[in-house]
């Protein structure tokens, strides 16, 4: 394939911009699906994806495009548009020459779009705007491309007006694509060099790595070597997403597809890696990627302890097609064996918890999430912590530190006020404000993460009644006056209750907290106390009183079928419940610091 005939582009948007069904009308467009495979959103093929109309992992696809006598080779690369999965973007970046920024002819410049397009501009990319959904009754073009061109410095004077939807001048986004983004460079003769730009476990053909070719040509047979993981293997298939797995003779210079080999473990093929051939390897791998950082840790426990194998080969399965999310073996006093799992950010969290719960049916009890602290102790020492119960005792640490995040809003210039008095009661630092146009205005702060990623987005959806937008990125830790504050159930401390708080909003967290749980606990034949504590000094008290428990006493006179009904329901209640010494604790009790905090 003639490079010069190639082109490979991604689309970048903020959430819900319409990135996905422009992919798909790109797609059906060119005939490369049908009419019927259009309306069922052919790229996001994860249940959850479908089901929240969000992408999650990123996707490719090969696009045959005829103009002039030619065809061309079109290489999609499809983007999530959500904060915590950053990364993903980052890495289908590299693999592109150019990107279209797809913008809502309504909405607008939003946080993710801003970021996105900062994070093309750094790697260099052609950037083609792209106003969306112009069939809309009520749409500000002009407005829109004002704050393309003020925000992010890109000229917009030949940017594209389309409807992803009805289809309306797509074909302009074609001739874009072919007249403004530059073909691959890299020549066929040099030693082989492709960039793995993502990877996936398929069940009946292992792994499936995905490459970006830059040098040299691949084919069946060939001995290949992934440079940095310093891993043999012989090529058994190589292919095009079209948009299915397609085998095809060879992969040369500029060109995207798949390649499967003898490799059976995901793990072993990361992704930012370079394949090269093993006896004509290249000089040195192309800058790969950064890893991706869990940010975000719960614990997930089986109901009961027989569950811990089958939650393990759940945790396992997940695993093999999510690089980003890792889990470890825990115990806890109150909950038994179960595991640590960390996550990019709160929403990554909620997917995979959801595909368990629904993919395998999995009974979970799942502890509130926190973030990644370090510890610097007494000793030297820097702790890494998870997991509120490896905190040292106080006397030996030096230093306590929280991660910190570079927040961006872009909200309507009404509510600035409102976003800094909430920005400054979580303890930001404000950094600047710049008004986007009369009514917009861009705010940004640093904040510690524990207090975003739980609700920052909601409070923020709710001041500025949908308006507002948000991103993040962590820029460090820094010391803070940070404390474990402990809760005690009838006089014992139920470790998967601990959390980590910053000493001045401590009494008010402990305060909510115990009276949460106050409300989360079922009334017992005997009083239950239940305090929140720092070191061994009690913050914060409520009390359960004794109750006699008799749920059939409503049925009067002998209606079995009724009584039998109340008991069976009686039984459902206590599924999600967790024996702690005499008390039963629900499940939702776990989540509650979560709740407590979203109280405040
Ligand atoms: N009216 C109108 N609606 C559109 C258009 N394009 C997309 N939409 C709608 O906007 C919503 C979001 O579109 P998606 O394509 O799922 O958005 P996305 O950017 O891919 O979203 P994520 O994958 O979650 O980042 C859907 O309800 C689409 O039907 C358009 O041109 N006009």
């Amino acid at each position: 394939m003639d490079p010069k005939l190639i082109r490979n582009f991604s689309i970048i948007a903020h959430i819900d911009h319409g990135k996905s069904t422009l992919a798909d009308q790109l797609l059906l467009q060119s005939g490369t699906i049908t009419e019927r495979e259009f309306h069922s959103q052919i790229l996001d093929d994860l249940e959850i994806e479908k089901e929240r109309g969000i992408t999650v992992k990123a996707r490719s696809v090969t696009i045959d495009y005829k103009k002039d006598g030619q065809t061309y080779e079109l290489n999609l690369i499809d983007t999530p548009g959500h904060v915590d999965f950053h990364y993903e973007v980052n890495r289908s970046l590299a693999a592109c020459e150019g990107a279209l920024l797809l913008i809502d002819a309504f909405q607008g410049v939003q946080a993710q779009t801003v970021a996105n397009a900062y994070a093309a501009i750094e790697v260099d990319l052609e950037i083609v705007p792209v106003v969306n959904k112009i069939d809309l009754q009520v749409i500000r073009v002009e407005e829109v491309l004002e704050e393309v061109e003020n925000i992010l410095g890109l000229d917009a004077s030949e940017a594209l007006r389309v409807s992803a939807k009805t289809g309306l001048n797509v074909d302009t986004v074609f001739d874009a694509i072919i007249s403004k983004i530059p073909p691959p460079s890299g020549s066929p003769d040099k030693p082989l060099k492709a960039l793995v730009f993502d990877s996936k476990f398929d069940k009946y053909r292992g792994v499936v790595t995905y490459v970006r070719m830059v040098d040299g040509v691949i084919r069946k047979g060939d001995n290949i070597r992934f440079m940095r993981e310093n891993v043999n293997s012989e090529v058994i298939e190589i292919g095009q997403f079209r948009p299915g797995l397609v085998p095809c003779k060879e992969l040369g210079p500029g060109q995207v597809g798949y390649v499967l080999t003898g490799v059976k473990e995901l793990s072993r093929i990361t992704v930012g890696d370079t394949v090269t051939m093993a006896n004509n390897p290249a000089e040195a791998p192309l800058p790969g990627y950064q890893k991706p950082k869990q940010m975000v840790f719960c614990g997930m426990y089986p109901l009961d302890a027989t569950g811990f194998e089958s939650l393990r080969d759940e945790l396992q399965k997940l695993s093999l097609n999510d690089s980003s999310f890792s889990f470890q073996p825990e115990t806890s006093d109150a909950l038994g064996f179960g595991f640590r799992c960390g996550f990019l950010g709160m929403l990554h969290m909620e997917i995979v918890q959801q595909r368990l719960e629904r993919e395998q049916d999995m009974d979970l009890i799942q502890t509130a999430p926190n973030v990644t602290y370090e510890i610097l102790t007494k000793s030297g020492k820097t702790m890494v912590i998870d997991n509120p119960q490896d905190v040292p005792d106080p006397s030996q640490i030096d230093e306590f530190r929280e991660p910190i995040a570079k927040v961006s809003f872009i909200v309507p210039a009404e509510n600035v006020g409102t976003i800094m008095q909430l920005s400054q009661d979580r303890r930001g630092i404000y950094k600047n404000t710049e008004f986007l146009g009369p009514t917009r205005a861009q705010v940004v702060y640093e904040l510690p993460l524990s207090e975003i990623v739980y609700d920052m987005y909601d409070k923020l959806k709710s001041v500025t009644r949908g308006y507002g937008t948000m991103d993040y990125e962590i820029i460090g830790y820094t010391a803070a006056d940070l404390v474990k504050m402990d809760i005690l159930v009838k006089g014992e401390q139920v470790d998967a209750l601990s959390t980590i708080v910053h000493r001045s909003t401590a009494d008010r967290r402990g305060r909510a907290l115990v009276k949460r749980l106050k409300t989360e606990i079922n009334k017992h034949q005997f009083e239950i106390a239940i305090q929140a504590a720092i070191g061994g000094k009690i913050i914060a008290r409520e009390t359960i009183s004794a109750f006699r428990k008799n749920v059939t006493a409503k049925c009067y006179g002998g209606d079995i079928s009724r009584k039998r009904k109340l008991l069976e329901k009686q039984k459902e209640g206590k599924k999600r419940m967790k024996q702690f010494g005499a008390v039963e604790i629900p499940q939702k009790a776990f989540l509650s610091v979560l709740e407590a905090n979203r109280d405040d």
